[in-house]
């Protein structure tokens, strides 16, 4: 029903603000876009979901998210995709593996700090409802 959009809306609305931030940090540059295939012929081969900023804010606006959980299944992939495509001991491979994690912890530091709980149970009841 109508407060159930009003909700979902408010969601959208904190989704793109949590995205917007994180694409925002210098330390993130490398996630904000997809991966260039032609840069990175092999890239597709070994990462079978790949994700990005970019691709979240897609998302949202097409209303694939009607729950923080599944915006964080998603947000999740392109940190575990990045040390999955960067296992090296090579100093790129351990830099972006540092930006990958320090993507992990903002991420969920926003959530704690950030999600009212009583919300994000009205989301899932709102998911479990349909
Ligand atoms: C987004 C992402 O995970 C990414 C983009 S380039 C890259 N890795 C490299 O370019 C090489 C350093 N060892 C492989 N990883």
């Amino acid at each position: 029903e109508e407060q159930e959009e009003d909700v979902l809306r408010e969601l959208r609305l904190f989704l793109r603000n949590v995205t917007e931030r994180l694409a925002l940090d210098r330390r993130f540059k490398a996630f904000t876009k997809p991966v260039d295939i032609e840069e990175v012929p092999d890239y597709l081969i070994v990462i079978k979901k790949p994700m990005d900023l970019s691709t979240l804010l897609t998302n949202i606006d097409e209303h694939k998210y009607v729950t923080v959980s599944e915006f964080m299944s998603d947000a999740d992939l392109i940190w575990q995709n990045a040390l999955e495509y960067n296992p090296d001991s090579d100093p790129m491979d351990r830099h972006i593996r540092h930006r990958a994690c320090a993507l992990k912890d903002t991420v969920r530091a926003i959530i704690r700090d950030e999600l009212d709980e009583d919300f994000d149970r009205v989301c899932e009841e709102i998911k479990e409802s349909r």
